[in-house]
């Protein structure tokens, strides 16, 4: 990094540089150099996007990540052939942002870059087919058939045509060998051509023309001509209802859309006629896809506990970069948020907002857009990727300095970030797993800050062990509150004993007395009911009573989840489906049944239990359409249901008034997370659900359903001394090298065929044996799952000292025995997957 930020010209403009860095696209991902003609050379800017050769034939965009004057030493630098921004795109501190992104998660630059961009602005290219200008056919040495003839019949008419036109001129399938064999007789050249993706959103409007909307007796004789029309007439009256053209002649400007006018079912051709009278004029103008809004409210007044929190926090940032807010669920951490935002925006800085998933932003994005109005702007998953463009340009120009995103908003083009919030802030979610870059956007925020001088704010009622031990430390402010707002109580426990049920034969469908006792209650007093299960389907499995045989998925070692309602059996890893076989594929029997228990199958069960109850649902399945969470969070806000049964989706900052009773229906499933962070996340994941029950007057009720309710950790967690369970589980920590005492490198062996993964797997152990920088090498072991879409895994962890250095050591060295092994024959197409502070 020093060798490419450390130096001061690297912001500058430099006339005398006769080199550039490009950063190229998967699947080349990585910086070549190349020369900078002189004709362009005062239009090349870090950032901007260049279209360059690469190899023979492949002609790329990439975007300029550095100038310089050192020519490169393993090959001749080709010179850029073109300049395509006149305004870069990504700005300087983006581009520092991306390297340190690739190398301290161990992947290619380009690879960053294409997370980073929206697609609408990702670099793309179409192969494109001419003429080759010095072919003549009456010299041609080689004969042409009939197939190619007509290709170059029509290379004579079009300048350029594509592959799928070839496909339609000669009506088949397969034109590679007929192109590959013009080209070889030289008769055509294949060139990629650069297209841009993004589209922006244009309306056809009309408004009337200027004459009549600026005279009253031009108006009153276009109605006396319109007398007996009534077509006619009707739209002009509704026309001038929304648009009173003497009153407010700017709206006549801006028009209406054309679909609007004609919405109430007005005709077409009268509307035509109108504009070829010259009454009406038809206009095309860009709108933006994201609406505009105007605040509607002010923020709320803060109470004195939440006041005094504001007030530590920023006392901390007068000499931390970073401050963790420990608040319990329901202190009302967010409108702390908005205070600090509000002042931030102020003092003329941006601000970045980071949400863990969409599920959760609807409601506190609903409530932040109140305060907020148009200059806040909304990055999430679910948008359609022209709507993320008009965010990444509303940032570029300055429309939004506030934005609320899932983790990919850290790529947006921030120049002058002052505050990151990162909310829930111990969320699994934030890391993303596949593809590279494999970032936790909580860490990556924290750097993003540094480059920008900007403060990062970590807030969550469970903070990830993380950065509790850097507060603990002092390299973090820390700032708690721990009772909730207003009078709201901190709900109440009950472990309710599946085992002992069972034998006194109390259980019905799966669910205890003590369960089904709070549920009825709350029913009783129109209160509602959240359940929580972490497994979505119908059950688990489906087994053969007679030999035991369960659906496996053919891609994967992984059994397959029966889905009831489409009578399918599902790979979770994979998405492979079957459909539910009539009889045992092994024995033939028809004795198949249903094991364990999904959210579908809990559902189900409480209609039967509470069938005067309204059910909800809400998990991947309910929720795959853009509005699916929207739907049925508006629903349960609305007090139309009455239970809603979810997965962790329903986990995370969800506020509403009327939740008394939380059930988890299968505790003992949460404690059995196969990892060091088990007893972490248990805790994180009961508080927080449980977080969501008496959030105002109505004390909280939370039953946990268990076969071992004996188990310490419940205890634990109902006492809620998060402090003391992070203490004890710090000596095992420590004892076993664990983080946070060490950082986890993970590198997973992958081939389809096993014995190759396993050589391979081994071969990349002995290797790393010699690094000096790391710890513990431990591995390589069948991957917990070991066979997924077909290809093998093995698991090889690394245990990496805290100190900065030694990391760095240990991954340029890894890189360098990566690429090594890759060379060799035999490993060539092994896939290595480096996850660095895997979660
Ligand atoms: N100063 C305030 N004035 C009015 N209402 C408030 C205030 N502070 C918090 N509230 C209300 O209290 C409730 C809980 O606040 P909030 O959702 O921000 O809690 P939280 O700390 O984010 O909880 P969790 O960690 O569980 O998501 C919300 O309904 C919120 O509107
Ligand atoms: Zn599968």
């Amino acid at each position: 990094m020093e060798s490419l930020f450390g130096d001061q010209d690297f912001f500058e403009k430099q006339s005398g540089n006769n080199f550039a860095d490009v950063i190229l696209p998967v699947p080349i991902p990585r910086m070549f150099t190349y020369k900078i003609p002189v004709a362009i050379r005062s239009q090349i800017q870090i950032g901007a996007r260049v279209i360059v050769q690469f190899g023979k034939k492949k002609v790329l965009t990439g975007i300029i990540g550095k100038v310089h004057n050192k020519p490169p030493q393993a090959y001749e630098a080709k010179p850029i052939l073109d300049v395509l921004d006149i305004q870069p795109s990504v700005n300087p501190l983006q581009i520092r942002f991306w390297v340190w992104m690739a190398s301290y998660y161990c992947c290619h630059i380009g690879e960053v870059m294409h997370a980073a961009l929206p697609s609408g602005l990702r670099l793309s290219s179409e192969s494109k087919i001419q003429l080759n200008p010095n072919f003549d056919r009456e010299e041609s040495k080689y004969p042409l058939d009939f197939r190619e003839e007509k290709i170059l019949e029509a290379l004579e008419k079009s300048e350029e045509i594509t592959y799928e036109d070839c496909e339609k001129i000669l009506g088949v399938k397969t034109i590679h060998p007929i192109l590959k064999s013009l080209v070889a007789k030289e008769a055509i050249l294949i060139f990629e051509k650069v297209q841009e993706k993004y589209t922006p959103k244009v309306e056809t409007r009309l408004r009337l023309t200027k004459d009549i909307a600026e005279s009253k007796t031009a108006l009153e004789a276009v109605f006396e001509g319109i007398a007996g029309k009534p077509k006619q007439e009707s739209i002009l009256l509704k026309y001038l209802r929304d648009v009173p053209v003497f009153q407010k002649p700017q709206l006549n400007e801006k028009g209406v859309d054309k679909a609007t006018l004609l919405e109430e079912g007005d005709s077409e051709s009268s509307l035509k006629t109108l504009i070829k009278n010259g009454i009406f004029e038809s206009f095309k103008l860009v709108v933006n896809r994201l609406g505009e809004e105007e605040p509607e409210k002010e923020a709320s007044e803060l109470s004195s506990t939440q006041q005094a929190a504001l007030e530590e926090i920023k006392g901390h940032f007068e000499s931390k970069s970073t401050v963790l807010l420990h608040g319990v669920t329901g202190s009302g951490k967010t409108e702390i948020y908005i205070k600090l935002i509000q002042e931030v925006l102020e003092s003329g800085s941006q601000v970045l907002m980071l949400l863990p998933e969409i599920a959760l932003t609807i409601q506190i994005v609903s409530r932040l857009k109140k305060v907020f109005g148009s200059q806040m702007g909304i990055y999430h998953s679910k948008y359609s990727d022209n709507e993320r463009v008009e965010v990444w340009n509303g940032v570029l120009c300055g429309r939004f300095s506030f934005v609320v995103g899932v983790r990919s908003s850290i790529f947006l083009p921030f120049d002058s970030l002052g505050l990151i919030i990162v909310d829930e802030e111990h969320e699994p979610s934030y890391k993303q797993f596949d593809p590279a870059p494999r970032f936790h956007a909580r860490d990556a925020a924290t750097m993003l800050a540094y480059f920008h001088q900007a403060k990062t704010l970590l807030g969550s009622a469970t903070p990830s062990f993380e950065s509790y031990f850097n507060a603990n430390q002092g390299k973090y402010g820390y700032v708690e509150i721990n009772h909730r707002f207003g009078d709201a109580s901190m709900p109440e426990f009950h472990l309710a004993n599946l085992s002992a049920d069972r034998k006194k034969n109390l259980l019905k469908l799966d669910s205890t007395r003590l369960m089904r006792e709070k549920i009825q209650a709350a029913l009783d007093k129109q209160e509602q009911v959240l359940i929580f299960q972490n497994r979505r389907g119908y059950s688990p499995y489906i087994q053969c009573e007679d030999c035991g045989w369960t659906g496996q998925c053919v891609q994967c070692d992984v059994s397959l989840t029966y889905h009831q309602f489409a009578e399918e059996m599902r790979c979770h890893y994979c998405g492979y489906k079957e459909k539910v076989p009539q009889s045992c594929p092994a024995c033939g029997s028809t004795q198949l049944t249903t094991m364990g228990m999904g959210t579908e199958r809990i559902e189900e069960s409480l209609s039967l239990l509470f069938p005067e109850a309204r059910m909800g649902r809400m998990d991947l399945d309910t929720t795959r359409n853009k509005y699916g969470y929207q739907r049925i969070l508006d629903e349960f806000g609305a007090g139309q249901i009455d239970i809603l049964v979810g997965t962790q989706m329903i986990t995370k900052g969800l506020d509403f008034g009327k939740v008394t009773v939380v059930g988890i229906w299968d505790g003992d499933r949460i404690l059995n997370f196969p990892d060091f962070r088990a007893g972490e996340r248990a805790y994180q994941q009961i508080t927080q659900v449980a977080g969501r029950a008496g959030r105002r007057e109505a004390k909280g009720q939370v039953v946990i359903q268990s076969r071992d309710p004996e188990n310490d950790l419940y205890e634990k967690v109902i006492k809620g001394d998060y402090f003391e369970f992070f203490r004890q589980e710090m000596i095992d920590r420590k004892k076993f090298y664990y983080p946070p005492y060490v950082k986890l490198v993970k590198i997973t062996t992958r081939h389809s065929d096993f014995k190759i993964a396993e050589k391979a797997a081994h071969a990349l152990h002995r290797e790393m044996a010699n690094i000096a920088a790391k710890k513990i090498v431990l591995g390589p072991e069948k991957g917990i799952i070991a066979r997924i879409k077909n290809q093998y895994q093995f698991e090889s962890l690394i245990k990496l000292d805290r100190n900065g250095n030694s990391q760095a050591v240990f991954k340029e060295s890894l890189a360098k025995i990566l690429e090594d092994l890759q060379s060799r024959p035999e490993f060539r197409s092994v896939r290595w997957i480096v996850d660095v502070d895997p979660s």
